[in-house]
This record gives C-alpha cells, structure tokens and sequence, in this order.
C-alpha cells in the first residue's frame, strides 16, 4: 500500500441475496485527496461508502484503509466519519446540543460555535433538529462528523438540499480538510458539485468501476463533445465550421430563443482548427464552452444514460 493512500480496495464484491451491488470493485483514496463517487441510481456508491465506514463488510476482496486491514469485524478504525442515507441527529435538541451530546460522549471538547459557523448553522444554533430542512440536517452532520478531526471523511450526497451558501460553506469546509492531508470520499449527482471539489472521481455503474482517475483525464482529447461558441459573426462562423474536417454543426442542441449561439460537436484538435480559422478572419470569440461538463459526458457515456435522457 501506498503510504499516501487513506484508502486501498481491491476486488470488493458485496451481493444483497440475488443483487450483485458491488462486482470486483477497485478504489484508492490518497490523503489530501477528495475523491467524488458517482454513478446511475442502484450502482453501488452508497454501498461502497457503508463499506467504508464499517457499516457493512465486503463478501470478498481486500480493504485497507488508514493503513489497516479491515476483517470481517463490523467496526471502522477510529480517524474514519462520515454518514450514508443522512446523518444521524438528535430531532429534539438543538444543533448546539446536538454536537455537544456527541462530543461528550466521546468524551471530547470541542468549539461548537466554531464548528457551527463553519458549516454556517450560527444563526440556527439554538434550534431543534427536529425543524431543520434537509440542507440544514446535511450541514449539521458534517459539523457532527468533523468532531473526531477525521483522517477519512465519508459522505454519501453531502449536497443534497443545500442552498447556494449551504454549498458554499461545505465546500470550503471540504477543501480545508483536504488541504490539512484528510481525505475526503463522496457520492453526488451533482456533476457541477464534483468537478468543483473532486481531483479524482470514480464512476461506478451496475457495481462495476467503469472510470476512475484524475478529472483532467475524462476531458482528454479522445472524446467528442458538443460546445456551444457564441462570435462576433455567427454567419461568417457557421461557414468556416462547415468546411472543418471532423466537425458537426448540431442545430438541435442550440438553446432556444439563443438563435445567436452555435453549437458545434468533434473532438478537441477539430475544435482548435475551427477557433483558429475563426480567429484567423479577425473574428471575435466571445463564448466558448462545453454543452454538457466532460465529467457529465463522460458519465451518460460510460454509464450508457445518455439515450435514456
Ligand atoms: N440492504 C440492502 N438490501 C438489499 N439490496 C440492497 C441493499 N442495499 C443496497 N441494495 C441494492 O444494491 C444495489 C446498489 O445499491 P446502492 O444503494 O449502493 O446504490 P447507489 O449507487 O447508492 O444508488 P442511489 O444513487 O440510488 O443512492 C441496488 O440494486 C440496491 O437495490
């Protein structure tokens, strides 16, 4: 094992009677790394992030983490938090009680107003639980798992229900962590929230990894993408791009009520023939980006979702 991997899986096969959820599954999660987990609906995230945790145990393979061989005993090694299917939280008290009940029972001290204010519950504070939207709950279970200064942060959908400044504070919370050698694994539908936080994802699809590495690598130049180029002469430009070998002009993906916006489709070396031919004739690029994120196409293509949309 790497002695910078947090986390070192190989061939992790998990089986729910007759469902295979987890298939010959093979992980590594360096420190100071946050690692995005994604993948369709049932393709096994949660389930390998339960493994993580020491919620459940694999039927086969081998799982390190933080160093240490994980058994078949049900317990995770302490430096390890997280939560999968929501945090777990005392309705009836407030957030501060919440964190100072938790912290007690593991016997610990710890600034419940700093934490509070990292996640952004300051102003809720003295608020039950019990009240607390989804967003809120997420965000005082992170606050919760931060208590044991963990090595290895476990999150199963951390952004579901967070408001643009809920998104914010977990996000720089994150990245904290990360940037002090924790690291962080995971799970989001959220292609934005990934490529934001992720240097590393993993996309699993039917409890196989079908991708796993830096980010970078998924927007290489092997893979075709629709982009949508806005110029300062669209029809000037929409006749140098027909003449562009290996380049598609798709009307159908132009947004509506956007007719000044051109969306062409090839690879990354077609692209750059087209930005130069247009820039060559003294035209003004004024917009340039991909239709959907590489991690987004990436993900429809390797997962095979993209004609189920
Ligand atoms: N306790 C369980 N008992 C039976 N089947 C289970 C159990 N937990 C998970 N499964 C099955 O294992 C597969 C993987 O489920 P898992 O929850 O890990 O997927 P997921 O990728 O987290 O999905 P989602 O994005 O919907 O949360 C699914 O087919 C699911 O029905």
């Amino acid at each position: 094992m790497n002695t910078s991997d947090a986390v070192r899986a190989r061939a992790i096969t998990k089986c729910f009677g007759d469902v295979v959820a987890l298939d010959g599954v093979d992980l590594d999660v360096a420190y100071g790394e946050i690692h995005g987990l994604v993948g369709p609906n049932g393709a096994g995230k949660t389930t390998l992030l339960g493994l993580l945790l020491g919620l459940a145990v694999a039927d086969e393979g081998d799982l390190e983490i933080l160093g240490r061989p994980i058994g078949r005993a049900l317990a995770a090694p302490d430096g390890i938090s997280g939560f999968v299917d929501g945090p777990g939280l005392y309705p009836s008290l407030t957030a501060r009680q919440n964190l100072a009940a938790l912290a007690s029972l593991r016997g610990q001290t710890v600034d419940v107003d700093d934490l509070l204010a990292q996640v952004g519950l300051s102003d809720v504070a003295d608020d039950r639980a019990r009240g607390f939207s989804l967003g809120m709950r997420q965000r005082l279970g992170l606050a919760a798992a931060l208590l044991t200064k963990p090595r290895l942060l476990v999150l199963d959908e951390p952004a579901n229900g967070l408001d643009p400044a809920g998104k914010k504070h977990v996000h720089s919370v994150l990245t904290r962590l990360a940037d002090e050698g924790a690291a962080v694994v995971l799970s989001s539908h959220r292609m934005d929230d990934l490529e934001a936080l992720c240097s590393e994802v993993t996309i699993l699809s039917a409890g196989r990894v079908v991708f796993t590495g830096p980010l970078a690598k998924l927007s290489s130049a092997d893979r075709e993408l629709a982009y949508r180029l806005v110029t300062s002469d669209q029809k000037a430009t929409r006749e140098i791009a027909e003449n562009v070998p290996g380049l598609r002009i798709d009307d159908t993906q132009t947004p509506r009520g956007q007719a000044d916006v051109l969306v062409v489709s090839g690879l990354v070396p077609a692209l750059d023939d087209l930005v130069a031919r247009v820039v060559g004739k003294g035209i003004g690029v004024r917009e340039l980006a991909p239709v959907v994120s590489p991690l987004e196409a990436a993900f429809l293509e390797l997962t095979e979702q993209g004609d189920k949309r």
